[in-house]
């Protein structure tokens, strides 16, 4: 049995129970702190303590090239996927600039760019030299998608080396999103139109094409895309089979997510349909604008903490929404309760 398929404990339902009750005595009308609540709520019941936090926050972004670029269905050159991964390397980009605000632990993984970059401070974990053209092929062969797995897998285990509190996953691929919208459409059975969106800033007539593209691919491999790891082997990308092991991985050894946008969400819902009892670790971080997104959140029943009409990816919207996390946390940790403040309150 592949490792993915490991249980998962929930998370811990006598510190659940403990944090609600603390809530309902806190200087507060029950329920006045939204959704700062339910989240300080979960993270009591993830870490297994009364005084949830997030200190030490550990960041993955894994970067792929995708053959599927080939179709013109990105706004941007393949080459940018490569020339972001040394500007994340050298620290100049969004994630950069938010992980030193977090003061977070930071990695770049090379999943499978077409070439190698030779850079101290980019781990090397390749899959391959870019995924085939899924038009045709199978984006990857299984011992490249085992190596994928792997590779997110390796992300969290050196996560917990370090005694995260939190794993955050991201993503670099130009053309990613068209890989992400396949998989989603032939795992939710939708059609491509209804989810496929404008990715890096495609205009309404491109967005068609993108969308004929993944139509096409669909019916090639119709018969093959049986399981939710077929569906990764034959539509996916080596960054999206690194976030779907390292996030089941992560709720496997108690690590609370946080995912990112439209196709770290994709990557959730593959791990979901792997191993359901992984949401249960997930946090989402924010509704990105990509089209399908709002599509994938709902078959995840998931509720994004922002909405701040984001697409960038890269981890950016997951670190968002950390600082709110964070203040969730302090609020349920330092308020005063009725009984210290001497509220009588009937
Ligand atoms: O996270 C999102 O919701 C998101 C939405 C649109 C684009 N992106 C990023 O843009 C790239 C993919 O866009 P595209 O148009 O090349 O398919 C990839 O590097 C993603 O990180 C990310
Ligand atoms: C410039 C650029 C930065 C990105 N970061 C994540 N995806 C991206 C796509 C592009 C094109």
């Amino acid at each position: 049995m592949h490792s993915l398929f490991a249980p998962i404990s929930a998370p811990n339902s006598e510190f659940h129970q403990r944090a609600l009750d603390r809530q309902l005595q806190l200087t507060k009308p029950p329920g006045s702190l939204g959704m700062l609540e339910s989240l300080a709520i979960k993270l009591a019941a993830m870490q297994g303590r009364d005084q949830p936090q997030l200190n030490n926050i550990h960041i993955s972004i894994f970067a792929a090239d995708h053959g599927i670029a080939a179709e013109g269905v990105s706004a941007f050159p393949q080459a940018v996927t490569a020339e972001m991964v040394k500007n994340f390397a050298a620290g100049g980009a969004a994630v950069n600039v938010l992980a030193r605000h977090l003061k977070a632990e930071f990695e770049v993984i090379d999943v499978g760019l077409l070439a190698a970059v030779d850079l101290p401070n980019v781990i090397a974990h390749r899959a391959g030299c870019g995924t085939e053209n899924f038009k045709t092929k199978p984006a990857m062969s299984l011992p490249q998608l085992d190596i994928a797995l792997a590779a997110g897998q390796s992300a969290v285990h050196r996560a917990v080396a370090v005694k995260a509190e939190l794993f955050i996953g991201g993503e670099m691929g130009i053309a990613n999103t068209s890989s992400a919208s396949a998989m989603a459409a032939a795992l939710l059975a939708i059609a491509p139109s209804e989810l496929t969106g404008a990715g890096t800033g495609l205009n309404n007539q491109q967005i068609d094409h993108k969308a004929a593209v993944i139509a096409q691919a669909l019916q090639k491999h119709q018969k093959y895309l049986d399981t939710p790891l077929a569906i990764l082997q034959y539509l996916g990308g080596f960054e999206i089979a690194a976030l779907t092991a390292a996030y089941i991985s992560a709720a496997q050894q108690g690590l609370p997510v946080v995912v990112d946008g439209f196709i770290s969400s994709v990557a959730a819902l593959i791990a979901f349909k792997i191993n359901p009892d992984c949401a249960a670790w997930f946090f989402y971080g924010h509704r990105s604008e990509e089209k399908g997104h709002k599509i994938v959140l709902q078959a995840l029943a998931a509720e994004p903490i922002l909405n701040l009409q984001m697409r960038l990816g890269e981890a950016s919207g997951a670190l968002m929404a950390v600082p709110i996390l964070q203040m969730a946390c302090r609020l349920h940790n330092e308020m005063a309760t009725f009984t210290q403040a001497h509220i009588t309150i009937g």
